[in-house]
Formats: structure tokens, sequence, C-alpha cells
């Protein structure tokens, strides 16, 4: 139940005085229930409708003299008149109170939303190292859906227990031994009920846990669409599918089928309940025909809340391994916090220079926080010069991305420093030196809409002729006039409208419409013809003049004209200087790896 303290209590920080204003009117709806219902009996006997040993009750003394006084005919229109008083007064108040529940809890779900998915933006690079993207996907959608049920459950909850109380306050007025009774009743209920809450939990975990797997399965799946059909793995994914969905069902069933035993045994058990009372209020208490009848109200009023309570405790409780869930994400997140992003007043702007050399100081990284784990770059100092470029090479595994996450600063160092224009890099200044960077990764993202909508994301404000310069820049010009909407043509899922080459070249164009301090290619030319690609390297020639450039490429004509070379291996740096020096060192990996090339070119 902590997670719902907590949610409480976010829910009073977000809402605040509406929060207790909606509580106050939940207090005052229960209250005019409360005196219209259980007050019209009492009344009604007050003026001799019927005999009711009523005893001394506060709310009444003042009317009794008032009532006494009039006749029958006078006052009973009176009564009736007050009741209805009452019951409008309650209808309209519940009215407003419905609307103003519904805003509190959508701006709470809102607010929710909107903090989840600022903490997971502002969340460092090694959060989503170590976490499945469909995990983030089903937490988002999925489990908050879950959270909002469960809030609105917790503020139903909070009614009923408020109504049940104050209605047990006004029962204990007109009756004490009679309220006592039922109370007695209703508690001997809940200690029995306690196996259906426990079971709600563990089949709300089950949830949770078949929901991840559905979501992960689908997003997995339809990311490999492609290799499914293409190696006919559609009967298997499709065998997968339909056991979980199974499952699912299963547990639905199991869930529905423990609710309605529930109700079923509380409805048994109410009517055990009623009866037992009714006997001990005749031959115990002896109570007379009109204290029968108060018995039979201060039920019908009492037990629908006891239920009512019952029924929300068995859905919170289902429904919390999703608020555990979505704090966990909101815990992580916050330990992965990284300053500076996203309407961030804590960020530090770091007083560089525009010419943008970087520098590693003796750095070693690895993946995993065990002790035991290789490191997977190893004791690297190494400098890249301002407006030049600087190509790294090595065998696939060597360490040349993380050694670019490392230089752009989303990952940190274990040991050691990487120092931008003499400024080392801390979590203070790390994010506003990756605003001058622009990276191409291996596997370039472009979302599915226009080639203009995919440019735009990066500099909103630019003119057609600054696209058309970094189309052209790319080498990308041509194709996207020939496309039937130019520049409009939405591009589908991830780019999937354009073939690979195509692809990198807009995603190239995009990095460089940016003008950035520092652009870095991560093989982000490897689908390129042979004729592009070589257009590519006359434009970063030119690039290089205007940018510090960081070139990743397997294929080594692309980095020809490269001032530095540095070869990786094993997380090791093995080699570095100019391309033709390097290329000359006849027993160095690089010429190795040079003929290999030329050879298999051959
Ligand atoms: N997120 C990760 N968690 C754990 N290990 C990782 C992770 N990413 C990379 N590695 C490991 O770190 C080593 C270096 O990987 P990296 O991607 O930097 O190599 P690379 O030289 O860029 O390879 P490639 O040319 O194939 O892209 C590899 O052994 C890889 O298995």
């Amino acid at each position: 139940m902590v997670q719902i303290g907590f949610y409480l209590k976010k829910m009073q920080t977000y809402a605040g005085r509406s929060f207790y204003l909606y509580l106050v009117g939940m207090v005052a709806i229960s209250f005019l229930e409360s005196i219209s219902i259980y007050m019209i009996i009492p009344m009604l006997s007050l003026i001799g409708i019927f005999k009711l040993q009523t005893g001394a009750i506060p709310l009444l003394e003042p009317l009794t003299d008032v009532l006494h006084r009039l006749p029958v005919s006078g006052a009973l229109p009176i009564i009736l008149f007050l009741y209805l008083f009452l019951i409008v007064g309650q209808s309209l108040l519940q009215k407003a109170q419905t609307v103003s529940g519904t805003k509190l809890h959508q701006g709470f779900i809102k607010h929710l939303r909107t903090d989840i998915y600022k903490t997971l933006l502002q969340a460092d690079w090694s959060f989503f190292l170590r976490k499945r993207r469909s995990d983030i996907s089903h937490l988002l959608t999925s489990e908050l859906a879950r959270v909002s049920q469960g809030t609105i459950l917790t503020l139903r909850l909070m009614t009923s227990l408020l109504f049940t109380v104050i209605q047990i306050v006004f029962a204990c007025w007109v009756s004490m031994k009679l309220t006592l009774l039922v109370l007695a009743a209703g508690l001997a209920l809940s200690l029995f009920a306690r196996k259906f809450i426990r079971q709600a939990s563990a089949l709300g975990d089950a949830t949770t846990e078949l929901s991840q797997s559905y979501f992960s399965g689908i997003t997995e799946h339809f990311n490999g669409i492609k290799d499914i059909k293409s190696n006919q793995l559609e009967q298997a994914h499709y065998t997968w599918f339909q056991q979980l969905c199974t499952k699912m069902e299963d547990n639905q069933i199991r869930f529905s089928s423990m609710q309605t035993t529930s109700q079923a045994y509380y409805k048994i058990a109410s009517a055990f309940m009623i009866v037992l009372c009714i006997y001990l209020s005749i031959s115990v208490l002896h109570v007379g025909a009109g204290q029968l009848m108060l018995v039979v109200v201060i039920f019908s009023r009492l037990w629908p809340r006891f239920t009512d309570i019952q029924s929300s405790l068995e859905q919170i409780m289902s429904s919390l391994p999703a608020f555990k869930s979505v704090l966990n994400l909101q815990k992580e997140c916050e330990e992965a916090y990284e300053a500076g992003i996203v309407e961030s007043k804590d960020n530090v702007n770091v007083d560089l220079t525009d010419s943008r050399s970087i520098e590693c100081r003796n750095v070693s990284f690895r993946y995993h926080s065990d002790a035991q784990a290789p490191y997977v770059l190893r004791d690297i100092s190494l400098q890249i010069p301002a407006k030049s470029m600087t190509a790294i090479v090595g065998k696939s595994g060597a360490g040349k991305s993380t050694l670019i996450d490392m230089l752009i600063g989303l990952i940190q160092p274990l040991q050691g420093e990487v120092v931008v224009d003499g400024v080392a890099l801390t979590d203070s200044n790390r994010t506003s030196m990756r605003r001058d960077v622009s990276y191409v990764s291996q596997d370039p993202f472009l979302f599915h809409t226009s080639i203009r909508e995919n440019l735009l994301l990066v500099k909103a404000d630019a003119k057609t002729e600054e696209l058309w310069e970094a189309l052209a820049f790319a080498v990308a010009d041509e194709f996207v006039r020939k496309l039937p909407q130019g520049l409009d043509t939405i591009i589908g899922d991830r780019g999937i409208r354009l073939s690979g080459g195509e692809r990198q070249r807009i995603v190239l164009a995009r990095a460089i419409l940016r003008k950035p301090a520092i652009l870095v290619l991560d093989e982000a030319t490897s689908a390129l013809d042979n004729e592009n690609e070589s257009r590519i390297q006359q434009a970063l020639d030119q690039l290089k003049e205007k940018m510090t450039l960081i070139v990743i490429a397997h294929r080594l004509s692309t980095i020809r004209n490269a001032d530095q070379v540095i070869v990786l291996d094993r997380g090791s740096i093995i080699q570095r200087g100019a391309y033709q020096q390097l290329a000359r060192e006849a027993k160095g990996t690089f010429s190795e790896l040079l003929a290999f090339q030329s050879g298999a070119n051959a």
C-alpha cells in the first residue's frame, strides 16, 4: 500500500487545494445523504406517524419542539420538504463533485504521463543500455492505463471510506447498539475476505508479467518482420503468440472468477449476518418493530459500502504491480538523471570556444559494473584536433562505437577524463557540449513523416533553400527531386520506403543542416554505392574546414583524406598517424586491413 500512498501524495502535491476541496465535497455529500436517510424515520416517528424509541438524537433536538407543536398535517409537509431539499442539494453537489473528480483524475494522469516522459528523456544513455525499449513503451501505455484505473479506484475507495465513517457516525446517533452489531458483522466478514485481496495481488503480478511479454513480443516480431517473412518463421511466432494469449485469457478468467466468488461469498454471508442480526435484535436485545426498521435501514446503507470497499481493494491490489513498475522506472530514471535536458534550469553551460578539439586522457571503460567484466576501452589517450578529420578504424568489436559514445559524453569513463577545448566533461556540462554535436549512427533513424519534417526536426526555422543545400551536401538532392512529392514525400515507418543508401543520405543531410561544431559519422555511409560514397567523401573534405569530423568506417576509402587515423584493437590504440603514413607501415594492422579490402575489391 506504500505505492498507493505515494501516488495519493503525488496527487495531493499536483492538485493542491483542489484535492482537499474534493475531499471536503465528499464529506458534505455523505453528510447530506446520511441526514436525509437516517433522519427521515426518527422525524416521522416524532410527529407520530409510527412509534420508534429514538432516544436523544442531538441533531433532532432543536427540531423536536417545533415539530411537537405542529399538527401532523402541518409537520408532514415540512419533513417531506426538508427531505426533498436535502436530496436535491446532495444530487447537485454530487454532479459538481463527479465533474471535479474527473478533472482531478485526468489532470493527475496527464501530469504523471508528462512527468514520467520527462524523467525518461532526462535519463542518461547508460539507463537505455540497460532497458528494453518495449518495456518502456509497455509502461507508458498499458501500465499507465492500469495506474490510471487504480487512481480512479483509490479515489473511489477514499470516497467509500469517508461515506462509511460518516454513515457509521450517524448510525451510532440513531442506535449505538445496532450499529455496533452491524460493524462487528462487517469486521468478521473482512477477516475472511483477506484471502481474496491476496489472490487479487498475485493475479495483478501475473497481469504485469504477461502484458510485458505481450508487448515486448509483438514489438520485436514486427521490428523483425522482414526476417520472419524471408525465413518463414511465421508459424513459430504464431504458436508463441497463441500460447501467450491463452495465458492472458486464463489470467483474466481467474481474476473474474475470484471477484465473482468474493461477491457471492459476500452476498451469502450478508444474508446470514442480516438473519443473525435480526434474530439477536429481537431475541437478545428485545427491540421493537420501529427499531427493527432501523436495523434494516442501517444494514441497507452500510452493507453496500463494505462490499464497495472490498471490491475496490481487490481491484486496487490487482493494479498495484503497475503502480510499482511505474514507481521503479521513475526511481531508475532519477538515479540516471542527466542535467541540462528538457526545460531544465540546472544546466551549466560550459565555456567552450567554437573550435571543439577533444582529448581523452587515460580513459578506461566497461559496460558491466562487475569487477571481473573485461574492459571495452583500456587506457586510451588521444587528441582530436579541431576542424580536422579523425578516423577510427579496427575490427568488429574493437570498441570504436564505445569510444565515440565516450567522446560525445553519452557514457562516462570509469577511469580518466574526456576534455573538450581544455574543459573536462562532467555531469553538469556534458549535455551542453552535446548540443554542438551531430551524430549519424550505423542504423539511422527517420520518422514516419515527410522528408521536410524529418529535416526540420533539428532546425525548425530552416528555409527551403537551406534544406536543399544540406541535401546537396549529402548527395541526396537528385533523388529527392525525383520523388513524387519531392521534399513532402512521406518516407514510411523508419524510412522504409527509401533504400538503405537513400536513408543514410537523408540522415546525413539532417546532421549537416544543424551546422554542428562536431560531426560524428558511425558507419554512416556503409550502404552507399562507390559513386555516391566518393561524392560524400568530397563533401566531407569541404566540411572539415568548418567543423571537427570524427568518422568510423569499415570501408577505408571513405577516410582516405583523414588527417589522423586511430586503429583500435580489443579496446586499445595500437596504431595512430596520417592515412598514408599508416598505409606504409607494412607490418601494422592498418595495412593488413587495407590489403584485405583491396584484395576483396579486386
Ligand atoms: N550495451 C552493451 N553492453 C555490453 N557490452 C557491449 C555493449 N555494447 C557493446 N558491447 C561490447 O563492447 C565491445 C565493443 O563494442 P563496440 O560496439 O564499441 O565495437 P565496434 O568496434 O564499434 O564494433 P562494430 O564495428 O562491429 O560496430 C564488444 O565486445 C561488444 O560486445
